[in-house]
């Protein structure tokens, strides 16, 4: 079921790395921004290495909104004018990625934000799209087929908490706007990262939504697969995240409420955060939590070197 991508596997899997994804919906509140900030930083102090990717739907909805251009979506993705396309840039890599910046780095010197244009962090190609069974054109809408993992794994090995807003470079020399959860999706397979963890602004995929609110605790690979043309909205590329995070090696995905103060480090240390877990067919490795607070020594065992 998942498209093309194909982002290049790592050698050994960084089994620190926690790619963590802050939802647009998510992130209104400046309270949960100051919370987040705080979460990811005390991830790194746990001697995990974070990277966080972010979003910024609502932020582009509003801006458009202001300059008169339409907002619309297809298949939970945003189609994508080159109009369209210079307002995402800017709002998410001059506004949305700034602010998470500042308040990581209120608490030291950590977060460098960078977009996937960056040293050709992620390249991307027009990704076709479907309605109904019908081909519809999404405009500017990247599909991450490559991911060079190099310039992520300076900033870890510096001890830095990369912010990377989901922009990318196409060979065609377009940029290309690629979903956030595609995005983070893509990094935590390259960087052979231990969890994927999704916040939003719902308590985790509800089995029947809108008609109830039940939320689906566990499900494998495959489970999910065939879940999957049945979601809608938001839900189809957050789960299709999840699921090719999973079948590319990464040990866990989660979805949980990032409207929850302390999701993250509820979710990650305390392993008491609720929500929605994908694990691989037959489990995964339940054997060893690599999440788990750090010890002070690691073997060397990771993509990026410590
Ligand atoms: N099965 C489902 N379970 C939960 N939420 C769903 C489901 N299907 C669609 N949704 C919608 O998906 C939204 C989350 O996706 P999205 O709006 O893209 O959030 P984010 O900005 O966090 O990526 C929810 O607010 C909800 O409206
Ligand atoms: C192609 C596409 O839909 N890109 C998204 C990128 C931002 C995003 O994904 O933000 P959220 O995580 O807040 O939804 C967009 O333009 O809204």
């Amino acid at each position: 079921m998942p498209g093309p991508t194909s982002p290049r596997l790592p050698a050994r899997a960084s089994r620190d790395v926690v790619v963590v994804k802050f939802g647009g919906h998510a992130m209104v509140d400046e309270g949960l921004q100051r919370s987040f900030a705080q979460d990811v930083v005390e991830l790194r102090r746990a001697g995990l290495r974070p990277v966080v990717v972010h979003g910024g739907g609502p932020q582009i909805n509003a801006m458009l909104g202001r300059l008169g251009l339409e907002s619309r979506f297809e298949a939970g993705l945003r189609v994508t004018t080159p109009e369209t396309m210079a307002v995402v840039r800017m709002v998410l890599t001059g506004r949305v990625q700034r602010d998470l910046v500042v308040h990581i780095n209120a608490h030291g010197p950590f977060a460098v934000g960078m977009t996937g244009e960056d040293a050709h962090t992620m390249t991307a190609v027009r990704r076709p799209a479907w309605v109904d069974g019908r081909p519809v054109d999404i405009g500017l809408v990247g599909d991450v087929v490559d991911v060079d993992p190099g310039m992520l794994c300076l900033l870890l090995e510096q001890g830095h908490i990369p912010v990377v807003s989901p922009v990318a470079r196409g060979e065609d020399g377009q940029v290309y706007n690629v979903n956030a959860d595609l995005a983070a999706s893509a990094l935590a397979v390259a960087l052979g990262a231990d969890r994927l963890v999704m916040l939003t602004d719902v308590e985790g995929l509800y089995a029947n939504w809108p008609e109830s609110t039940e939320v689906i605790e566990r499900l494998t690979a495959e489970e999910l697969d065939e879940l999957l043309p049945r979601l809608a909205s938001g839900m189809v590329p957050k789960m299709e995240g999840c699921l090719r995070a999973v079948r590319g090696g990464v040990r866990r995905a989660h979805v949980l409420d990032g409207r929850t103060p302390h999701a993250v480090l509820r979710g990650v240390l305390d392993g008491a955060g609720s929500g929605t877990t994908v694990v691989p067919d037959g489990g995964g490795d339940l054997g060893q939590d690599a999440t788990r607070p750090a010890r002070s020594t690691r073997p060397s065992r990771t993509a990026c070197r410590r």
